[in-house]
C-alpha cells in the first residue's frame, strides 16, 4: 500500500485551490494537507470552512513570498507541492502589474529554491513520490486565430502581464527541473466554472448582476472566446497528473467546449430566467469597452493527458453551468461577503 502523503497546496483559500483541497480529501482521507494562503482579497477561509475540525488540515496563513516557509520543510515530512497561489485576474494585471512579478515569479522562485533545499539527498537526487506541481494556464501560449488548438509544443506568447508573469514562472519551475532535476510537472489549464469564484470574473459576475438585476458589462464585440472547464474536472486532472505524469512533462488540460463570451451570458440568464425570475431578459447585456489587449481565443488540445494518463472531462457544459448558477442562488452571502 502507498503511504500516506503530505501535499502543501498553496492558494487553497481561492477558487480553484479550495476545490481542489475539498477533492483531495475525499480521495485521500489520510493524507496531512497544508495550506499556506497569504489571504489577498481573492483568499477567502468560508471556502475551506468545513476542513476547520480535520486533524490532518493545518493552515498557514503566510506569503508564498515569505523565506521562513522553509521551516514548514523541517515541520513535516512534504512529498507533494501542489502551487496555485497567484493573482490571477487579467484584469487587474493591466492596471498595476506589480503584485503579479511579485507572487507569480518571485513566489514561485521562493518555493522552488526551498523544495530543492528540502528535497535533494547529499548525491544530488531526490526521493521518490517528490514532486512540485506547478498549476499554470493557457494564456502563456497567447491568443488563436478561427482555428487551431494550444499543444504543449505551441511557443510561449503571453500578452496580458497576468499570462506573462505565469509564463515566467513556468520557465523558472523548468529550468529547476533542467538545472536541478527538481521532480515536476506543469499544467496548462483552459478557463475554470464552478462555486467558489470570485466575483470578478465573468461567471460568477454575470450571475450576481442577473441576480440584482443589473448592466452586465460586455467586452468588445463579445465574441471573444474561452473554452471553459468545470473545476472538479480540473481538479481532477490534476491530480492524476501528480500521481501519473511523468516527472518533467507538461499536460495542457481543457474542456473542448470553446464559447462567445456573448454566448456564456445567454446561457446563464436562461438558467436564470428558468429558475429565478422569469421576466429577466438579454436586455441587461451592455457592450462596454474592450479589455486591453484583448486575447480572441482561446482552445486547448488536450489529447497528451487523455491518451497517456486517461484523463477526461466528466461535467458537461450543460449540467456544470446549471449547477454553478444554482450553487450561486444558494450561497448569495458568500458573494455579498467578497473582498474588494
Ligand atoms: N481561474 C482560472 O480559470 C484558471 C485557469 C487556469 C489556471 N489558473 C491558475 O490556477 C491558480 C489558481 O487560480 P484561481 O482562479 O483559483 O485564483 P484565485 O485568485 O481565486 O486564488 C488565488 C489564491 O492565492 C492566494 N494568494 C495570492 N497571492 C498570494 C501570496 N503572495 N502568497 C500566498 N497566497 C497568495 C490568494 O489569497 C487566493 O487564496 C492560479 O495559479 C492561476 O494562474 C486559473
Ligand atoms: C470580467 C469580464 C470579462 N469579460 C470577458 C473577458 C474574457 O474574454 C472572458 C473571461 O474573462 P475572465 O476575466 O473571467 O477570464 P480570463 O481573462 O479569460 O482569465 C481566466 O482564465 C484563464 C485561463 C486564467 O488563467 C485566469 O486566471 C482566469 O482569470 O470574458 C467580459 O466581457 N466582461 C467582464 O466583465
Amino acid at each position: 500500500m502507498e503511504a500516506m502523503k503530505t501535499y502543501l497546496i498553496t492558494g487553497g483559500a481561492g477558487f480553484i485551490g479550495s476545490n481542489f483541497i475539498h477533492y483531495l480529501r475525499k480521495q485521500e482521507p489520510q493524507a496531512t494537507i497544508i495550506n499556506v494562503d497569504a489571504l489577498t482579497y481573492a483568499g477567502n477561509l468560508e471556502n475551506i470552512a468545513s476542513m476547520n475540525e480535520d486533524p490532518r488540515y493545518h493552515f498557514v496563513h503566510k506569503d508564498i513570498c515569505d523565506p521562513t516557509l522553509q521551516q514548514l520543510f523541517q515541520l513535516y515530512e512534504i512529498d507533494v507541492i501542489v502551487h496555485f497561489a497567484a493573482e490571477s485576474h487579467v484584469d487587474r494585471s493591466i492596471e498595476d502589474s506589480q503584485a503579479f512579478v511579485t507572487t507569480n515569479v518571485l513566489g514561485t522562485v521562493n518555493l522552488l529554491r526551498m523544495a530543492k533545499e528540502a528535497w535533494r539527498t547529499a548525491d544530488g537526487r531526490y526521493a521518490t513520490g517528490k514532486k512540485f506541481l506547478q498549476v499554470s494556464t493557457d494564456e502563456v501560449y497567447g491568443s488563436l486565430g478561427a482555428t487551431g488548438l494550444f499543444t504543449e509544443t505551441t511557443p510561449l506568447d503571453p500578452h496580458s502581464p497576468y499570462a506573462a508573469s505565469k509564463a515566467s514562472a513556468d520557465l523558472f519551475v523548468k529550468a529547476y527541473y533542467d538545472t536541478h532535476q527538481l521532480p515536476m510537472n506543469i499544467t496548462r489549464c483552459s478557463n475554470n466554472y464552478g462555486p467558489y469564484q470570485h466575483v470578478e470574473k465573468l461567471i460568477p459576475l454575470v450571475i450576481q448582476k442577473g441576480l440584482r438585476k443589473q448592466a452586465i458589462p460586455l467586452y468588445g464585440d463579445g465574441l471573444n472566446i474561452r473554452d471553459w472547464l468545470y473545476v472538479e474536472d480540473h481538479c481532477q486532472a490534476i491530480y492524476t497528473v501528480i500521481h501519473h505524469g511523468k516527472l518533467g512533462e507538461i499536460y495542457n488540460i481543457g474542456g473542448q467546449n470553446e464559447r462567445t463570451n456573448r454566448e456564456i451570458i445567454k446561457t446563464i440568464l436562461d438558467v436564470l430566467q428558468r429558475n429565478v425570475d422569469a421576466t429577466l431578459s438579454e436586455s441587461l447585456i451592455t457592450y462596454v469597452t474592450d479589455r486591453k489587449g484583448h486575447d480572441r481565443r482561446y482552445g486547448i488540445d488536450a489529447r497528451k493527458i487523455q491518451q497517456e494518463l486517461g484523463w477526461k472531462p466528466a461535467t458537461p457544459f450543460a449540467k456544470g453551468i446549471e449547477q454553478t448558477v444554482q450553487w450561486y442562488i444558494e450561497n448569495q452571502t458568500w458573494l455579498q461577503n467578497l473582498k474588494d
